[in-house]
């Protein structure tokens, strides 16, 4: 055990749970009435607030805690206190690194030096205060690895496979999650099981007033204020069931991302061969659909870029697994007014495309005119559904 887990593991607390009773207004008369299954079959609290999908403020379970049951038997006193009693063993882990008052920011340790002093000062980062790096520091710390398109180190080694280590023993918990998309089941939402936190102290400490230096004409990204983040996860067929790997989760179709910026940053994992972020055009932009750059991802390492730049994973070609912490960073009064219709969600203007689109630009999912244009190519395009 390495001396910042001993130090966190002191903190480790249990997580008790009250079992008991009958659910949330869903007897046999009222399902005979409004049809479909029980909403909350079984009253469980958590009597430690915990941020958990399916759980609310009060530590109330509500149906999507239970939804994750759906395929196995009804819920029954026995088998929730089975699940909640491996619940408070990931508890005490999970504790470990989210639980105490300190942990709720990040702590310097886990960043590598040259962006340690944006998480040791009390303030809130800004561009050109002094915890910020001037903007000619920050050219020398990211690598511009492509058209806005940025690499740089961030997270250590021993951060990476703490992160990693709590996503591994949350799978073992056996408690319901959230998948990051309708077709990465591998990944999770990781705000849901109590990294939010953490994720607003990068988001407004590291990336905003990163994407204010870097990104100066860009009006929507110099205000980011919420994030939504999660991790994905890429593993080789031979450790993949025949679904799995009809779901696509070797790799990432083409895609733009519901975010005015996003961090992705790879947590490593087992040797990955291949799994390359490639990168096309811009939405909107002549060149969507012509590529542009593939980086091989590096544990550690993030790479920034505006969320309608489209991208995709190819596919990991040996190795076992790669896992990425993905934050889609946002700007609130851009998502309203987007909501409400009075701008375009992906951006304006759109210009007409030049020639035609590359082949591995093309989008399964996302393209209209995918099967018209396959055609054009002899090769078989590896079909990866992605929908957002
Ligand atoms: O796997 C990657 O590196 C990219 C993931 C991604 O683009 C996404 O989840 O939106
Ligand atoms: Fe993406």
């Amino acid at each position: 055990m390495t001396t910042q887990e001993e130090e966190l593991q002191l903190v480790s607390r249990s997580w008790p749970v009250r079992v008991g009773g009958a659910g949330l207004g869903d007897d046999d008369p009222m399902m005979i009435r409004f049809g479909g299954d029980p909403r909350a079959p079984i009253a469980v609290r958590f009597a430690v607030p915990i941020s958990l999908d399916g759980v609310d403020d009060a530590g109330f379970c509500d149906a999507s805690f239970f939804s994750a049951w759906t395929t196995e038997e009804p819920p029954s006193l026995q088998n929730i206190c089975d699940k909640t009693s491996s619940s408070e063993k990931y508890a005490l882990s999970h504790s470990s690194l989210l639980r105490n008052t300190a942990s709720r920011s990040i702590l310097p340790e886990w960043i590598v030096p040259a962006f340690q002093p944006c998480f040791k000062s009390s303030e809130t980062t800004i561009v050109g205060s002094s915890c910020f790096p001037s903007a000619s520091t920050l050219q020398r710390l990211v690598t511009k690895v492509g058209p806005g398109i940025f690499a740089f180190e961030i997270f250590t080694p021993a951060f990476c496979d703490l992160f990693v280590k709590e996503i591994d023993f949350f799978e073992t918990s056996g408690l319901p999650c959230r998948r990051p998309n309708t077709m990465n089941r591998l990944g999770l939402v990781v705000n849901d099981i109590g990294f939010e936190p953490l994720m607003t102290d990068l988001l407004e400490r590291l990336m905003a007033p990163m994407c204010a230096a870097l990104y100066p004409d860009e009006i929507h990204t110099t205000a980011l204020d919420h994030h939504h983040s999660f991790v994905v996860r890429y593993r080789n067929t031979e450790f993949l069931t025949t679904k799995q790997q009809e779901d696509g989760n070797k790799g990432l179709d083409m895609h733009h991302d519901a975010s005015e910026a996003t961090l992705n940053v790879c947590l490593g994992r087992d040797p990955f061969p291949g799994g390359g972020l490639r990168f096309c055009g811009r939405y909107g932009d002549p060149n969507h659909r012509k590529n542009s750059i593939v980086h091989s991802h590096t544990k550690g390492w993030a790479v920034l870029h505006l969320g309608r730049h489209r991208h995709g994973a190819d596919d990991i070609k040996g190795g076992e697994e790669r896992m990425n912490l993905i934050v889609w960073a946002r700007n609130s009064a851009f998502r309203g007014a987007a909501a409400f219709g009075h701008v375009p969600l992906d951006g304006s203007p759109i210009e007409k495309q030049i020639g035609g689109p590359d082949m591995l630009c093309l989008s399964k999912a996302n393209d209209g005119d995918y099967e018209e244009q396959i055609k054009r190519f002899d090769g078989n395009k590896k079909h990866k559904i992605y929908i957002l």
